[in-house]
């Protein structure tokens, strides 16, 4: 989004007092929850996430931390897959499977030999749902396209997943462009849209205020979270509240930085965590990734491949804040 700071002070609970830096907006604890809690605006930074991201337990295996899957790329498009599925791998999934068409296996092999791959039947395209029993959350979208077949594959996950999912990109553009398909939204499901995205799904705003009001009734009217994502990325949940992330930097506007957000997202469903819980901890995460990536590579040079190096770190450091 590209609302100014100033202006987004305005979104601040009137008794919450506002200095300069959203990062660092200095109100009391205790008053800030009771302000936040009374307007429905919340900042997502650390103090909101403690807790919320449960310490690996000594004897947790593989099949204690989720198996996620993800359907992902299209031919020239294989790199948004190979971005989501290291993201996922980087964020605790115990296995991941991913799905893409053809053209992807050799380069999801090679780049994450990790990951498990499906290959669906078609060369170019996604066109084919697979069996979806072994799965705890499913990912769709980045790099998918919009071809006719995968528009079914689409249709045939809303309709058929009894797991969490986490949609983005193309997944969202055919939502938008077939906006039947909304009422199949499985209740809980995160969406990932960038303003361009919610645009084809909401409808045009008139500016970033009414994006916000756009964003509450989609929430509320789709039973689902959506992360309208940008420089303050905000979360919007099915019972009105908005979240406002305090934590990345310009240097994320580089392609393939979304890509990472909806592999973390997938992952942290995948462990069983609530829809709330892992859209607030993955976007902190995502942000704060970015903010690691940026003190080695710059802004400038941050390709979306380095914030996968830093979730690791970012995640510990929720999990055992003292450690750091
Ligand atoms: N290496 C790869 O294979 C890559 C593949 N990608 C995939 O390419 C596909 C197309 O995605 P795109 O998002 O580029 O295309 P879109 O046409 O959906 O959106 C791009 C446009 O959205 C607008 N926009 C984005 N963020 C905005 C913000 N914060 N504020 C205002 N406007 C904003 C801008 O006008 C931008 O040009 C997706 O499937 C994506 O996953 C990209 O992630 C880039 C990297
Ligand atoms: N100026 C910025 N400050 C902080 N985060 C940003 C900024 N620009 C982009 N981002 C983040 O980068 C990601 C871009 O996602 P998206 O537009 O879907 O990119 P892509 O499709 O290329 O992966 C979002 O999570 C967004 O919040
Ligand atoms: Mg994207």
């Amino acid at each position: 989004m590209s609302f100014e700071l100033p202006k987004l002070a305005f979104l601040l609970p009137r008794n919450a007092e506002y200095v300069g830096q959203w990062h660092t907006v200095p109100i009391g604890l205790s008053r800030q929850f009771q302000a936040q809690a009374e307007s429905r605006l919340f900042l997502i930074d650390a103090a909101l996430l403690a807790g919320r991201l449960p310490r690996r337990g000594r004897f947790g295996h593989k099949g204690t931390y989720g198996h996620a899957l993800l359907l992902l790329g299209s031919r020239g498009k294989i790199g948004a897959a190979v971005l989501a599925t290291q993201a996922c791998l980087r964020s605790g999934v115990g296995l991941l499977t991913v799905r893409t068409p053809a053209v992807g296996y050799d380069i999801l092999q090679t780049s994450a030999p990790e990951a498990m791959a499906l290959t669906d039947p078609a060369a170019d395209f996604l066109s084919e749902l697979p069996e979806l029993t072994p799965y705890s959350a499913i990912g769709m979208g980045p790099g998918i396209d919009k071809a006719d077949s995968t528009k079914v594959v689409l249709e045939q996950l809303l309709r058929t997943a009894q797991v969490p999912l986490v949609l983005d990109a193309d997944a969202l553009n055919l939502l938008g462009a077939n906006p039947d398909l909304l009422a199949l939204l499985p209740p809980d499901s995160i969406l990932t849209p960038h303003p361009k995205e919610f645009e084809r799904l909401s409808g045009s705003a008139r500016d970033d205020y009414h994006r916000l009001e756009l964003l509450r009734e989609f929430c509320h009217k789709h039973r689902c979270y959506t992360v309208l994502k940008g420089a303050h990325t905000c979360l919007g949940t099915p019972t009105g509240e908005l979240y406002f992330n305090t934590t990345g930097n310009p240097g994320m506007a580089t392609g393939g930085s979304g890509d990472v957000l909806t592999g973390l997202l997938t992952a942290l469903r995948a462990q069983h965590l609530s829809a709330l819980d892992a859209a607030l901890l993955g976007i902190y995460a995502h942000g704060r990734a970015g903010d690691l990536a940026a003190r080695h590579t710059g802004e400038v040079g941050l390709i979306a491949g380095d914030l996968t190096r830093f979730i690791g770190p970012t995640l510990q450091e929720l999990t055992t804040p003292d450690a750091f």
